[in-house]
Order: C-alpha cells, then sequence, then structure tokens
C-alpha cells in the first residue's frame, strides 16, 4: 500500500518531489515541448497551494546526448504554468543547494539541477545502497519528506528514485497515483492483447516482448521502427548499411541476437513488417522486404502499406491494444504515416494503451487521438504492462529504512 498526497500533512513541510520532465530539447539546448511539465502541474500546484516548500528533483537526457541538458529552461516553463516564481540551482545536493531548499517558504517551490550530472544518478542500485550515494546523504537532510511522481522514470533503479523513499517517508503524487491505477490491472484488459513495439529502445522492447510472450499476456506481438529493423536483420533480412549502421552505432548490435532467440521461441506470434519506406530522390519510396537491401545511403524510416494492411488486420480481432514507440521516423512528415495509421487504426480496439514521452508527443503533433489511456511513461508503462513491478514503486511500498539524522 502505498501512501498518497491524501495522506500527507502539507503545510510547512519541505518537500522533495520527483518529477519526470525528461522532454524533447531544441536546436538552441532549451525545451521544445511542454508536455510532462504540465502533466506534473496538478500535483505541485496541489501541493504549493496546501503550504509546503517543493524542491523539484528530475533528470534530462542521457550522458552524452544533445538532450543531456541543464534544467534551467524548465524551471522557466515551470514558473509560467504554475503562475508563480520558480527558481532554478545549478547544482543538486551541494551546500548551496540544500541551503536554498532550507530557504524555502511555505507556497515556494524550486527545480534543483539535472540529477544524472552525477554520475551515481546514472548507475542502478538496491534502494538500500541508493540511499548511500552522495545524492542522497547530501539532500535528504534538507527534506521532510519524499514525494514521487515521475512515473515515467519509476522503472529505473537509480538514487533520486529508489534512495530518497528508503531514508524519508515517501509519497505517490498524482501522476504517479493514476498511473498505477490505469496500468496496474493488465492481466484482466480483454483478449486477444496485442502488444506494438516500435521506436528506438531496442533492448526495453526486447525486454518487454519477451517477457508478455512467456507470460502468455500477449497473443500477438507487432514491430516497428527501429525494433522492426532489429527484427528484419534477426530474420535474416538485409535491411542495408543505413539502418544497420544506426543499430551499430547505438550499441544495440548484440540485440539482433536476442531477437533471434526470441523468434526461435515465439516467432508464430510475432510479426514482422513486410515491406518499408526509405527516402528515395526526396521521396517516400516503398519497398518489400524481398526487395531489400536499398541503396547505400538509404535507411528503412517507416512500415509500408502492406505491413499497415497486415497489423490493421491483426488489429481489427484485437480486445486490448499497447502501443509504445512510433512506427517511423514521424518527426518526417513522408514517414509519419506509419505512425498515424497504425496508431489511428488502434483507437478503434477495445482497449487502446499508449506509452512513451516520444509516442505521446508524435500523436499530439499527428493528430491522433482517441486512446482509452495515454501514459506520461514509455518503458516505464511497458514494464507495468508485462505486469513486473517498478522498482521506485517497491521503494515507495516498502518505506523508510533508516532514520533520518535530525536537521538541526
Ligand atoms: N525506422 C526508424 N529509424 C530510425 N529512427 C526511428 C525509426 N522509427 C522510429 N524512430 C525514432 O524513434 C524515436 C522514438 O523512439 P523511443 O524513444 O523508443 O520512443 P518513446 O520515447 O515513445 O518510448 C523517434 O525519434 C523516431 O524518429
Ligand atoms: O523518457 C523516459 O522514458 P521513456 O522514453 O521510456 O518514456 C524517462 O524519462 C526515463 O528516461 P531513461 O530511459 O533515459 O532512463
Amino acid at each position: 500500500m502505498i501512501d498518497t498526497l491524501d495522506d500527507l500533512d502539507v503545510e510547512g513541510t519541505t518537500v522533495g518531489v520527483r518529477v519526470d520532465i525528461n522532454s524533447p530539447i531544441g536546436d538552441d539546448g532549451t525545451l521544445a515541448d511542454d508536455a510532462r511539465l504540465r502533466a506534473h502541474v496538478d500535483t505541485l500546484s496541489e501541493l504549493l497551494e496546501r503550504g509546503g516548500r517543493v524542491a523539484v528533483l528530475a533528470h534530462q537526457g542521457r550522458p552524452g546526448g544533445d538532450d543531456f541538458v541543464s534544467l534551467e529552461s524548465h524551471a522557466e516553463r515551470l514558473s509560467k504554468l504554475l503562475e508563480r516564481p520558480v527558481d532554478h540551482v545549478d547544482t543538486t545536493f551541494s551546500d548551496a543547494a540544500c541551503e536554498a531548499v532550507r530557504n524555502l517558504e511555505n507556497g515556494d517551490c524550486l527545480v534543483l539541477e539535472n540529477t544524472r550530472f552525477y554520475s551515481e544518478e546514472y548507475m542502478e542500485f538496491d534502494a538500500e545502497r541508493a540511499a548511500e550515494t552522495h545524492l542522497v546523504e547530501g539532500l535528504a537532510p534538507a527534506l521532510d519528506v519524499y514525494v514521487n511522481d515521475a512515473f515515467a522514470a519509476a522503472h529505473r533503479s537509480q538514487p533520486s528514485l529508489v534512495g530518497f523513499p528508503t531514508v524519508l517517508p515517501g509519497y505517490a503524487g498524482r501522476v504517479m497515483e493514476s498511473e498505477l491505477d490505469v496500468l496496474g490491472t493488465i492481466e484482466e484488459t480483454p483478449e486477444p492483447r496485442i502488444y506494438v513495439l516500435g521506436g528506438a529502445k531496442v533492448p526495453d522492447s526486447i525486454d518487454v516482448a519477451w517477457s508478455v510472450l512467456e507470460k502468455g499476456l500477449a497473443d500477438h506481438v507487432l514491430t516497428a521502427g527501429v525494433v522492426g529493423n532489429v527484427f528484419l536483420i534477426a530474420d535474416g533480412v538485409d535491411v542495408g548499411d543505413a539502418s544497420s549502421d544506426f543499430i551499430y552505432d547505438q550499441g544495440y548490435w548484440d540485440e539482433i541476437d536476442r531477437a533471434a532467440d526470441l523468434l526461435d521461441a515465439y516467432g508464430d506470434s510475432i510479426a514482422l513488417p513486410r515491406d518499408v519506406a526509405v527516402e528515395r530522390d526526396g521521396e517516400r519510396h516503398e519497398l518489400g522486404v524481398n526487395a531489400l537491401p536499398p541503396g547505400d545511403e538509404e535507411a528503412a524510416m517507416d512500415i509500408g502499406s502492406s505491413t499497415l494492411a497486415y497489423y490493421e488486420r491483426l488489429l481489427e480481432d484485437a480486445g486490448t491494444v499497447i502501443l509504445n514507440g512510433p512506427a517511423g521516423v514521424f518527426e518526417e512528415e513522408a514517414f509519419a504515416t506509419g505512425t498515424r495509421q497504425l496508431y489511428g487504426a488502434a483507437t478503434d480496439v477495445e482497449m487502446s494503451i499508449v506509452g512513451g514521452g516520444d509516442t505521446a508527443s508524435a500523436l499530439r503533433s499527428l493528430g491522433v487521438d482517441g486512446f482509452t489511456h495515454v501514459s506520461t511513461g514509455g518503458g516505464a508503462a511497458l514494464r507495468m504492462l508485462t505486469a513486473e513491478p517498478l522498482p521506485a514503486v517497491t521503494a515507495l511500498e516498502d518505506g523508510p529504512k533508516r532514520q533520518q539524522p535530525a536537521d538541526d
């Protein structure tokens, strides 16, 4: 049983609120889409209106990525959304950061710096070890309680997610609470159940495919996006140098063997693209898998129309469809077709559940709506949809194991 904001006496309490505002970043290094910030407004407003002193904790991007940036522009945007000043502190657990937290008054809010600027935060620990990291030991004494609203990161066993609730009283925020309510009942959803796995996070998608097929949760797994390209290679199709190099550069080459093992074990339940779309002479050009490989520079950027027809037929009989990751490079109009049509077809299924930050923004930009539930999380939603526990939720359930030293 997890405590929620209903169980918290907020007034005068200093609350560390872990949110997931990991967002698309523009060429200028600032926030390009505020959807994930808007999702947390209810939780943050409620805490502030009830007299809380709020220190926001969040990550942005992954080390080495172009989107691995400061949270300064996120704080500016939150200030507008919350209609009150929101300071940005350029460290996360330094003396200066702790002092800024201790100086908060009732109804004040600040955003601490990107937690992943500290290497420990990009490691996975068990909760007790996470509680001994510099981040948690440094910042926890300045906080009274911890609220986790970062459902989208709850599948990560990282210090800001599992360490704080191990030393502080922990509560689920409103986003976390509603996601757990909706996604916690996957085994009871109507059958047959189809999982559509697209996008670019290949290892996560293959983990999910194994799990749902092994547990009998999925009747079919439909592959698309980079995931589909990996399965095609595993099935012996030459998708061409451009797509293969991309997969290699992402460090996903070993995933091809895992995909091949999965095809050996559950091939009858896994659907592979029958054709792909490449860019030729500046336009979308579709090629059946028998016509592959494409030209040297031509990458498989979307699923083609035969694949769409095939997947739409499978969806017609589904009781539940769970979708994660776009079917192609939806950011380019010529390659948005697969995502628009496949997701559009999914809205006709009795129960349709969508996960993924990029997927949600894809659907908004493509104007596709009408799903039963659009989760704020991708990997986290999928993990729940495999009926696996989320480490950050388990840490909230387990509660504090060590007494926090008094802060005087
Ligand atoms: N065939 C493809 N080749 C290269 N990139 C692709 C392809 N299909 C999808 N993508 C990319 O995948 C990205 C989203 O994947 P992912 O991060 O897994 O989604 P989510 O955040 O929804 O979980 C998008 O930027 C999209 O351009
Ligand atoms: O965007 C996120 O996950 P998602 O793309 O699976 O929704 C979360 O912020 C987790 O980020 P991570 O996958 O870099 O740990």
